[in-house]
């Protein structure tokens, strides 16, 4: 079954403390972390400090997605706040390589981030060095999007590589993700799956992660 990752964007910024501990007793299996700078995303949200904070109150891996233009210039700061895995844009940095091996460096677990507009060939090269591809299904910048049917194709060819070449990532998914979205991205090989409004909008967030599990088993 897909593994699912809580948005803490849709989150109640004033009260991370609860509703962070609250997804991990809920059965969230990672936590989803977005940076956004108001640059590379027209967003923004918070940067390590709040990350620094957030580290002592879970157990939860902390799965940390920059959306940052040039995220090479934060990743020591995020991998020293306690970051199990950073992810970077493809899009963001003329040094993509470079970025991802700033992030193993850091002794971290290193994703490249694609967009909606960005083909896989684009990162091909990219995947024996990766523990992670997370393929955008909406444009970043804001949680509460509608799912773009459209990705599924770009998760099947990395699973199609993956397979090929033996390489070891895993495949997330993010952005307008639910019980029913979640299932065509399973089939096609997503073993991640990022959720903000569908767990946090929930009127049992409990409930939901369980019906992301159960619609993938
Ligand atoms: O990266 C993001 C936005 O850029 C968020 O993680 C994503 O949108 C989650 O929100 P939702 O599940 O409500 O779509």
């Amino acid at each position: 079954m897909i593994k699912v990752a809580p948005s803490i964007l849709s989150a109640n910024f004033v009260n991370f403390e609860r509703d962070i501990k609250m997804v991990e007793k809920s059965g969230a299996d990672l936590l989803h972390v977005d940076v956004m700078d108001g640059q590379f995303v027209p967003n923004m949200s918070f940067g390590w400090t709040t990350l620094a904070a957030i580290r002592p109150i879970t157990n939860l891996f902390l799965d940390v997605h920059l959306m940052v233009q040039n995220p090479e210039r934060y990743i020591d700061q995020f991998a020293k706040a306690g970051a199990d895995l950073i992810g970077v844009h493809v899009e963001a940095t003329q040094h993509i390589h470079r970025a991802l091996q700033m992030i193993r460096n850091a002794g971290v677990k290193a994703e490249v981030v694609i967009n909606p507009g960005t083909p896989v060939s684009q990162i091909e090269p990219l995947l024996p060095f990766v523990d992670q591809v997370l393929v955008m299904t909406v444009n970043p910048g804001f949680g509460g999007q509608k799912f773009l049917p459209e990705m599924i194709s770009k998760i099947q060819a990395l699973t199609d590589l993956k397979k090929a070449n033996d390489y070891d990532f895993e495949i997330e998914i993010d952005g307008g993700v639910n019980d029913k979205t979640v299932v065509d991205c399973y089939k096609a090989g997503a073993t991640v799956a990022v959720a903000g409004s569908f767990v946090y909008g929930a009127e049992n967030p409990a409930a939901a992660i369980e019906s992301m599990h159960n619609a993938t088993r």
